[in-house]
């Protein structure tokens, strides 16, 4: 039975909903036999093999061609498939085919799942991910950066400005982003500014930075059918933030970045932004002067939200040695690295916007 939810349901409600939602999937969990829902569980596996499978041979687009009006059989016999159906067009304005296309680079790392697993016990200094030991010790974002894998980087790319199709468009909805309108607001390893560009759309008067990789920069006129020069784009800032110091702002924006870092150097991270950089743009950091009162947004899924986030949690541990966290790790990052929590905002979807100023 399909029920059609207003959009102007009321955030109260939705969250009962959420709860709701979470004690039926409990109670499933309950009344099946355990063999079944290990065996379920197991074979998850095949789901995720089975939908990457049918994306890169193009089905959904496939069934798009003849109007959609496909049976299983004919479907069959165009693709020489034998699978149902998946409605995952390249060109549908929510596409997340990149994301299910990364199934690669994820099902690659999982490989050292149980020796990630140990990882988190036996020795907390050892930095090799789960990623690294299958791609001959090379990190997960150096190994996008790889000329030869220029490929996968821009399915990676195109991926994280999915993330919108996938958890909605909430961020953009249920966070009042007009109140930066005319402020200076960097992207920090904002991708290729895909949530940037359109949030300069609608503020055109925001001056907006996108910082990350140079690769990554390089390839975001491309992918986001946006001239970093335009209008719109105050200016790109190519530089790795373990290294090359932030732009100086009024807002600096994470959004996904935390979770693919472990505690230090996610604080590292944080602890940076209050470096002012020197004027001569040289590397190394200067204190923060007193007049500089930065806002920190940082949007996040977290686990209190969701509490089924364990696979994206397995998932981020086994890539980047990172995880999902909840809203009291978050605040426990932020005190460490000079930061206080002051608000956060729950956007229909899964992300929140979290605020923070300056301890
Ligand atoms: C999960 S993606 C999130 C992208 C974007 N914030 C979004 O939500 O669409 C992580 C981003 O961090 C960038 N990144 C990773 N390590 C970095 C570093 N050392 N310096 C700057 N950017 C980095 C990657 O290139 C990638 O674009």
């Amino acid at each position: 039975m399909r029920f059609r939810i207003s959009s102007q349901l009321n955030l109260t409600v939705l969250s009962r909903i959420r709860i709701y939602k979470y004690d039926v999937i409990d109670l499933q969990r309950r009344l099946l036999p355990p063999t079944y829902l290990a065996l379920n569980e197991w074979s998850g596996f095949l789901v995720s093999k089975i939908i990457c499978g049918l994306t890169k041979l193009e089905v959904a687009d496939i069934i798009k061609a003849q109007g959609g009006k496909m049976n299983i059989y004919e479907i069959e016999k165009t693709t020489g498939t034998k699978e149902d159906k998946l409605m995952l067009c390249k060109d549908h304005p929510n596409t997340f085919r990149n994301i299910i296309l990364l199934y690669e680079e994820y099902s690659s790392a999982t490989q050292y799942l149980a020796y990630d697993l140990k990882l988190q016990t036996d020795n907390e200094n050892e930095q090799v991910t789960s990623f690294a030991k299958a791609h001959d010790g090379i990190e997960a974002f150096e190994w996008w950066a790889l000329p030869v894998n220029k490929e996968r980087q821009e399915i990676f790319n195109k991926g994280m400005i999915e993330q919108d199709s996938i958890y909605g468009k909430g961020l953009h909805q249920y966070y009042d982003w007009s109140q930066y309108r005319n402020a200076t607001f960097v992207d920090v390893a904002g991708g290729s500014g895909g949530f940037l560009f359109q949030l300069l759309t609608r503020y055109p008067t925001m001056k907006g930075v996108l910082y990350d990789h140079p690769s990554v920069i390089e390839m975001s006129e491309k992918i986001s059918n946006i001239s970093t020069h335009d209008h719109t784009y105050h200016y790109s800032y190519k530089g790795d933030f373990f290294i090359n110091p932030l732009p100086p702002s009024d807002v600096y924006f994470f959004r996904s970045i935390l979770h693919n870092w472990p505690d230090e150097q996610a604080i590292k991270i944080l602890k940076s932004i209050l470096c002012y950089p020197s004027t001569n743009a040289s590397s190394s950091y200067h204190e923060v002067p007193s007049n500089f009162n930065p806002k920190l947004l940082i949007a996040e899924i977290l686990i209190d939200d969701l509490p089924l986030l364990y696979q994206l949690d397995t998932l981020m541990m086994c890539m980047y040695n990172g995880k999902e966290r909840t809203k009291s790790e978050i605040t426990e990052l932020l005190i460490k690295s000079g930061w206080k929590l002051t608000k956060v905002t729950y956007c229909k979807g899964g992300f929140s916007v979290i605020e923070v100023v300056p301890l």
